[in-house]
């Protein structure tokens, strides 16, 4: 059998141009989210298109998986509004695909890479399941489409990370979501399978006009793909294109404190960040907080 995790090596599909006109996939109006008295974010206003990949960045604590429960209806923001494709987060459930932030599975998980997406088939459909056969075929797309085909009968727990989270985007796919929200999906990967799952949503984005979230702690593997980053650190965000927020001036506002973006080899590496958000109280307004 065999199991790569390798690039698919077709070219990627042209990105649409991100225009102004069309409707958001994802709208967020003076957002803002506090725990008691402490504020992840506020006055965030953020459009995120079909066809365009945001990635959000940002230390321990800053809020990026609150913001994807926010976009999923699980966590009611503490003002402004948010809709998403036009509707309530928790009217839009079926054209959301949610890959969570998870560890490895279990090696002594028995269902196998075919019932894991299988899952993801059923779990969310209105109506009349798929008939066995289609539903296997539909199952054998999802795979093939993220290389995960040879190893479709294979227990998940015996599987790589690599392999494990191409199955967890099939998953995620099969209800041929309209939007994507990835959280952390690059976790303990090794350097090559960051890029290849990168890749695969990269490329879902592309062919399918999908809009992506994409929260992730490593940088680098997401400045190709992302049309823009949002950063959030201190209780403030910056949203723009990466080349736009990624600069030492830029973070050092965020994080209140001097931070160097460093681009070594074609990487960038941030030096000086602390690792997790410092709390922000309403009434000490950090600077950078608010919209570029
Ligand atoms: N329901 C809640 N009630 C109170 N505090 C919460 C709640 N959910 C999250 N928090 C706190 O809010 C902060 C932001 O959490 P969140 O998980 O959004 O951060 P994050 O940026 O995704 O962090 P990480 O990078 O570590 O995953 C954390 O300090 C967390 O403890």
């Amino acid at each position: 059998m065999q199991r790569t995790d390798r690039p698919t090596p077709q070219p990627l599909p042209l990105r649409r141009e991100q225009g102004d006109g069309g409707s958001p996939a994802v709208r967020l109006r003076a957002a803002e989210l506090s725990y008691g008295d402490r504020v992840l974010w506020r006055d965030l206003d953020l459009d995120v298109r079909p066809g365009e990949f945001l990635a959000v960045l940002g230390p321990n604590g800053s809020g990026k998986t609150s913001l994807l429960r926010v976009l999923l209806g699980r966590q009611p923001l503490t003002s402004g509004s948010v809709s998403v494709l036009g509707r309530p987060p928790y009217r839009a459930g079926g054209l959301i695909g949610y890959i969570p932030q998870q560890k490895a599975l279990p090696p002594h998980t028995l269902l196998r890479a075919r019932d894991l997406v299988r899952l993801g088939l059923e779990g969310h459909r209105w109506g009349l399941p798929l008939a066995g056969r289609a539903a296997r075929r539909r199952v054998d797309e999802l795979l093939d489409s993220v290389g995960a085909l040879a190893y479709a009968d294979v227990p998940v727990g015996r599987l790589s990370g690599g392999e494990q989270q191409r199955v967890r985007i099939a998953q995620a796919l099969a209800t041929d979501p309209r939007i994507l929200l990835c959280d952390e999906p690059l976790l303990s990967l090794d350097l090559q399978h960051q890029h290849t799952v990168t890749d695969l949503v990269d490329r879902r984005c592309r062919a399918a006009d999908t809009a992506v979230v994409f929260v992730t702690h490593e940088i680098n593997p997401v400045l190709g793909p992302a049309n823009r980053v949002l950063y959030l650190a201190g209780g403030g965000f910056r949203i723009g294109p990466p080349e736009e927020v990624m600069t030492s001036a830029v973070l050092s506002r965020l994080y209140g404190t001097q931070v160097d973006v460093v681009r070594v080899r074609g990487r960038i590496v941030v030096v000086g960040a602390p690792d997790a958000a410092p709390a922000h109280h309403p009434g000490a307004r950090p600077n950078g907080a608010g919209p570029p």
